[in-house]
């Protein structure tokens, strides 16, 4: 079973690109949905999480504080390397377990979300990589819409945070381009008739 990676920046449309794949049939783990998960159900994490960040981490009902928690992360990379130190280890832990569970499905291939496969260094594990590219500004309109609660410098601050998009292309197996020039279902069709042959071999 291959492990393929996919990554991009804020808003490049990584999530639209998986729910392709899944509509193919391919088992996604998103991590960017399963680390707020172990933020909140980690217990040994929570106090971590605590601790690093005080008791605004998390609300009265033990919900994580986002917002909070964004605006000191985003805002400080001192804050944020102390966050991923405590965040990325939990989730490398919940994909390993996830991966073993749909080892034993039939699958020719699994996909890993996250948009911080390069900076994580979780690429190591897999056997190819996506990156999904979009220019800035069609990225900054989309997250604007999606997340009016976030300015534009809101945006800034964590594009900023994250690898190239040139760095990732240079490095990535694989481009899908979504960039309002390019239809997306040829493009993931095509990476998963290819998939599918090389799991065969
Ligand atoms: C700081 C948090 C709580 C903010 O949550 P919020 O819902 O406001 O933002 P969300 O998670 O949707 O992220 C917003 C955007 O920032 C990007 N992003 C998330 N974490 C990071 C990070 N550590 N570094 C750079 N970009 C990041 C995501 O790709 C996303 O595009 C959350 O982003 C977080 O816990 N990040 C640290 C854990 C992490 O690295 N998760 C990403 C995959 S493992
Ligand atoms: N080709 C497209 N046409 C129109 N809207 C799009 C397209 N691709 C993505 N979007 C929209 O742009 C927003 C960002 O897409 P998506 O959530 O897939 O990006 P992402 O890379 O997962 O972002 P994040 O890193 O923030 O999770 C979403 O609201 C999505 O519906």
């Amino acid at each position: 079973m291959l492990k393929i990676g996919i990554t991009g920046g804020i808003g490049s449309g990584k999530s639209v690109v998986c729910r392709l794949f899944a509509a193919l049939g391919a088992p996604v783990y998103d991590s960017d949905t399963r680390a707020k998960w172990v933020m909140t159900n980690d217990t040994r994490l929570r106090d971590e999480l605590l601790a690093a960040f005080g008791p605004e981490s998390f609300d009265a009902l033990g919900h994580l504080n986002r917002t909070y928690l964004a605006r000191v992360a985003f805002t400080d990379p001192a804050q944020l390397a102390r966050l991923n130190a405590l965040v990325h280890p939990a989730v490398g832990r919940d994909f390993a377990q996830w991966l073993s569970a749909r080892q034993t499905e039939g699958h020719a291939y699994i996909l890993k979300e996250a948009a911080l496969l390069y900076e994580s260094g979780a690429y190591q594990q897999l056997d190819q990589i996506i990156t999904v590219f979009a220019p800035v500004a069609v990225r900054q309109a989309r997250i604007q819409t999606r997340d009016p609660h976030r300015t534009a410098d809101d945006i800034q601050n964590i594009i900023g945070k994250q690898m190239s998009e040139e760095e990732k292309i240079q490095r990535a197996d694989h481009v899908v381009y979504n960039d309002d020039a390019h239809l997306l279902i040829p493009q993931a069709l095509e990476l998963h008739n290819a998939f599918r042959e090389l799991a065969k071999k």
